[in-house]
């Protein structure tokens, strides 16, 4: 067992819901087995275990670990590429570098660097656009299982429209895919989900591929992308005549549900809203990507009105880094600038960047916040004395403000350790 002192910020409740902020100035959690089996005042809790090490960390903040549900595996190499819509940035600077992930050594080299960009920003939780090569997808999962990433993974699959290397049949996605569940599904903390790339380059045989795995595991998770950009969805509406708009393709497939996942939807029509929430699918909104790409602003107003759920995705690498703190921090400047934006304060944008993607995966048991019962999956900010999110910390008016501080400026530089667990994966330096 050990005691991890610190102060401590969560969001069990939604702030959108009544929930608020919830502080521990001096606290304490009692952690067995990577589970928090007590928590409170830490003077408390050390007068009942006085034999337990205690794991100082008072200096900085302990945040639940960050949770990540949409980002892509083979992008990292290339975050960044400004200027290009959607299409033009896919074609000219992403797919080239995606087609490289065919040869093995170049995907082991890329799945660490992802793997250490995710934990490093302190994300412990993520969905990710695996590989369009089986090899490829496999060695991240390996990777992942190595450190102990609770992740959420598939291959992606795509019949037309990209490069010819990354194209598949609807029998070849079936049979690599059910391999890749049967050698990762529910092994430690990974997951699978089934992942068409885009309704634009997945046509229906390939949609009803990924429908049939699930139907044969029903714990397989499915994710996409919807309604990003104004020319792609022209170009899904003239692919798929017969659907009444860009939701449809997926619906008719058979692939909307509570564990489905869609990145972006910044263009939605009000029945593919409706459609949303009656079938409990989750949005990933992705900011820095929406903006990067120019794709638009994300209507999250009326994601609320009609009851839609909604997660937060980093979406690397059309988002600008893998930190959640930026990506959160994103958001809240879309809705600022929106004359319909949503008022978001720093306690909205904490549950949104680890309850609320806990709950879009289905984690919300396990992690998300660090109540009693939950994982010890944390995150330690500790910025160099003198940067100016240490000078902020310690100027802040009150909790609040510190978190708001943290949103501001935050970076990975600012994190000194990052536990999934209860297992250090990301080392404390300097203590
Ligand atoms: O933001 C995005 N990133 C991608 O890689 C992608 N592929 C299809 N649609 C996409 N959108
Ligand atoms: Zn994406």
């Amino acid at each position: 067992m050990i005691i991890y002192r610190a102060r401590i910020f969560d969001t069990p409740r939604d702030p959108f819901d009544g929930g608020e902020l919830r502080v521990e100035t001096d606290g304490g959690l009692l952690v067995e087995d990577g589970k928090i089996i007590e928590r409170g005042d830490f003077t408390g809790l050390r007068a009942r275990h006085r034999e337990v090490e205690v794991v100082t960390l008072t200096d900085g903040v302990l945040l639940p670990g960050l949770v990540d549900t949409h980002v892509h595996y083979p992008q990292v190499r290339v975050i960044g590429q400004l200027g290009k819509p959607l299409l033009s940035w896919l074609e000219e600077d992403i797919l080239p570098e995606e087609v490289r992930l065919g040869a093995d050594g170049y995907a082991s080299e890329v799945a660490e660097e992802f793997l250490t960009g995710l934990i490093g920003s302190g994300t412990t939780s993520a969905l990710v656009f695996g590989s369009h090569f089986a090899a490829a997808t496999d060695i991240l999962f390996a990777a992942a299982a190595r450190r102990g990433l609770r992740m959420t993974a598939g291959l992606v699959t795509s019949d037309r429209h990209l490069p010819e290397p990354l194209l598949t049949t609807p029998e070849r996605c079936y049979a690599d895919a059910s391999a890749l569940i049967e050698r990762w599904h529910g092994v430690g903390r990974l997951r699978y989900a089934v992942t068409p790339r885009f309704a634009y380059s997945a046509g229906e045989s390939m949609l009803e591929a990924a429908t049939q795995l699930i139907k044969e595991d029903d714990g397989v998770w499915c994710t996409s992308h919807l309604n990003e950009n104004v020319d792609e969805i022209a170009a899904v509406a003239k692919l798929f005549g017969a659907a009444r708009d860009y939701l449809d393709c997926y619906d008719r497939a058979g692939l909307l549900g509570g564990r489905t996942v869609l990145a972006h939807n910044v263009h939605p029509t009000d029945r593919e809203l409706d459609r949303l929430a009656a079938t409990r699918t989750v949005i990933a909104h992705c900011p820095t990507s929406n903006a990067s790409l120019a794709s638009g602003s994300f209507p999250w107003r009326r994601h609320r009105d009609h009851g839609v759920r909604v997660a937060l995705g980093t979406d690397v690498g059309g988002g600008t880094g893998f930190s959640l703190f930026k990506e959160a921090l994103q958001a809240y400047f879309t809705q600022r600038l929106r004359p319909d934006g949503l008022p978001l304060g720093s306690a909205h944008l904490l549950h949104l960047a680890t309850a609320a993607g806990a709950d879009a995966l289905g984690l919300a048991d396990q992690v998300g916040d660090l109540s009693v019962g939950k994982q010890f999956d944390a995150v330690w900010l500790r910025p160099p004395a003198g940067q100016p999110l240490a000078v902020g910390l310690r100027h802040a008016r009150d909790d609040h403000d510190a978190l708001a501080r943290i949103f501001a400026l935050g970076t990975p530089a600012d994190i000194a350790g990052v536990w999934i667990g209860g297992t250090l994966v990301h080392p404390i330096t300097g203590s």
